[in-house]
């Protein structure tokens, strides 16, 4: 029997059952030799919030289908042995995107910790646009499917304000804003650890992909 747990109404997956079903896989969301003390600092200040159980920490793994919660249902094909989560794709630790997620359920809200790395580089000297996307992309979608479940992106809306230069660590800051049937309206900031500079703005749009079944009754119903 799957144990669920309800957040603000919406019916979602246990973070324990989750858990336990990707844990055989290697967590990539933990410190490593590339991280900058910085990027340990803010990894640390969230760790300690995770105590009390106001913030989770959200493991990162390089297959996407072990991030899904009640992945069998997601797992339309067999095996995807050969794919990777894109934003894990880079064997060498520290060249492209080091960064570790967060969670607050009663806000509704996931943040992200990102170094970006030397392979990275749009213009000399800073992150390209799109890995910036990227990133703010992961954070909202991981976001929206802690919140809702089975959803994918309809909508990214950026702006960028101020380059974010290659090695810094920057703060991505999510939330969700509304739930409107299945769709799932979400904001973002990307801010300097400081909170001084604020790199990128967005708004994002997703769906919910079955409108007729919450998740409990779709697994339930397997
Ligand atoms: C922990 C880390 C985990 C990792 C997270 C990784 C997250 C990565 C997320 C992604 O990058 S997903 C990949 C990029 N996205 C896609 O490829 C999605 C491609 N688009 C689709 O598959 C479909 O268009 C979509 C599922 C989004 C919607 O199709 P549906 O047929 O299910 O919805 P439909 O067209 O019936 O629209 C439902 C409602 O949404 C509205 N809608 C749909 N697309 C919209 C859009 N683009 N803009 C505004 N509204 C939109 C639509 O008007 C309608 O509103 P109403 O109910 O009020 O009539």
């Amino acid at each position: 029997l799957l144990k669920t747990c309800s957040l603000h109404g919406i019916s979602t997956f246990s973070f324990q059952t989750w858990l336990s079903q990707a844990r055989q896989s290697k967590d990539y969301a933990l410190p490593n030799s590339s991280w900058s003390q910085g990027m340990m600092d803010l990894y640390s200040r969230f760790l300690e919030m995770c105590k009390d159980g106001t913030w989770k920490r959200i493991p990162s793994y390089s297959n996407s289908i072990d991030h899904i919660p009640g992945k069998a249902f997601w797992c339309v094909c067999k095996e995807r042995k050969e794919t990777r989560l894109f934003p894990r794709n880079m064997d060498t630790e520290g060249v492209g995107f080091e960064y570790a997620m967060f969670l607050n359920p009663s806000e509704k809200r996931m943040v992200c910790l990102f170094q970006p790395g030397p392979y990275l580089e749009g213009h000399p000297g800073f992150a390209h646009g799109g890995s910036t996307a990227t990133i703010i992309d992961s954070t909202i979608g991981g976001c929206a499917i802690f919140v809702a479940g089975r959803v994918m992106t309809a909508n990214l809306s950026i702006n960028y304000r101020n380059p974010i230069p290659l090695g810094s660590v920057v703060l991505v800051d999510s939330k969700v804003d509304q739930v409107e049937g299945r769709k799932v309206f979400l904001s973002c900031q990307v801010r300097s650890i400081d909170g001084q500079t604020l790199h990128a703005e967005a708004t994002a749009l997703f769906i919910r992909l079955d409108s007729t079944k919450s998740l409990q009754q779709q697994m339930s119903s397997q």
